[in-house]
């Protein structure tokens, strides 16, 4: 007779002693909920400006475990566990849902997904407005991103597809779905949600290609050792230079660039305004002085929040 039973045996007994100490770790998180309440709330701050989800505390508890784990669990597959306990942990300290550009299986979808596990909920949006613009072709459907990033494969391979616009590769997947002859650029993961083959793997022109999502919320985390800040400002386009004064004023300060980017006002014609991603985190020192001398050349800033640096090394 095998080993199985006795095996069986132990790891039951295992799994009750993995649901009392997940369920000790589920109270120390409700505390820690209502710490983080105690902390936000004041008379104009609310329940929404709550922040729970802390990405800068969940990193350092994934370095930990990987520093923690000896095997024979594998670290992805250790983080994975963690991934869905620290989600049951958030939706314990508060109901959160996320919304992202559906339908589902958006690139926005499985970002969000990836970060916060399956505890919290999910609600798709139709729009999202100013940032989404598509353009596709039959019997190719994709978003314009899709679209624009396996151009190359689709000259190559079927140049005389015709393309549709839609909003998003789900929205793409989606619409195969329902028509003869069409296929979509999509992700595997729509190809599998909306019961479409895969004709083709990995058809996009450059394979090192990413693309980044950000999870806006009402409060950013607190500082971490590594934090990069989203600033936006105007600045006086009458004035020679001043663009450039402004982002000296980053280099005074030490803080690096990550990017820089314009977009339309709104306000009048040829006015923009200015998005900069600089390293640090606008509760620390340097940032706020560095606000406080960039206000000498803008007519107008913004800190939009900061975030721990996600970008691999
Ligand atoms: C428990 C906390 O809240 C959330 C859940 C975490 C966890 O379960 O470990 C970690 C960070 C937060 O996203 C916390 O802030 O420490």
């Amino acid at each position: 007779m095998s080993d199985l039973p006795a095996l069986r045996q132990k790891i039951d007994s295992l799994d009750a002693t993995l649901v009392n100490i997940l369920n000790e770790r589920a109270r120390v998180s409700l505390d820690i909920g209502v710490a983080k309440r105690k902390d936000t709330q004041t008379d104009e701050k609310e329940e929404a400006d709550v922040q729970v989800f802390r990405p800068g505390r969940e990193q350092e508890i994934y370095k930990k475990l990987t520093r923690l784990n000896s095997g024979p669990l594998n670290d992805d597959s250790l983080q994975a566990i963690f991934r869905e306990i620290m989600s049951a942990s958030i939706a314990l300290q508060k109901n959160v849902s996320i919304a992202y550009l559906g339908p589902p299986g958006t690139f926005s979808h499985q970002a969000a997904y990836k970060r916060l596990g399956d505890s919290v909920a999910y609600v798709p949006q139709k729009q999202i407005e100013g940032k989404v613009r598509a353009e596709t072709y039959l019997p190719c459907i994709a978003i314009h991103k899709g679209l624009g990033q396996t151009q190359k494969w689709l000259s190559a391979h079927i140049p005389h597809a015709k393309r549709i616009p839609v909003k998003s590769t789900a929205e793409a997947a989606q619409k195969a779905a329902l028509e003869t002859g069409a296929a979509a650029v999509c992700s595997e993961i729509c190809a599998e949600l909306y019961g479409l083959d895969i004709v083709e793997a990995n058809i996009e022109d450059l394979a090192a290609n990413t693309t980044r999502f950000l999870l806006i919320g009402a409060a950013s985390d607190s500082p971490s050792k590594d934090d990069h800040t989203l600033i936006t400002f105007t600045v006086d386009h009458r004035q020679p230079g001043a663009l450039c004064d402004g982002l000296k004023v980053f280099k005074d300060y030490g803080l690096n660039l990550f990017k820089i980017d314009s977009r339309p006002s709104g306000q009048r014609p040829w006015h923009y305004v200015f998005f900069v991603e600089c390293s640090g985190h606008f509760e620390n020192e340097d940032i706020k002085k560095a606000l406080k001398d960039l206000e000498k050349f803008c007519l107008d800033i913004v800190v939009l929040g900061s975030f721990p640096n996600q970008r691999p090394e």
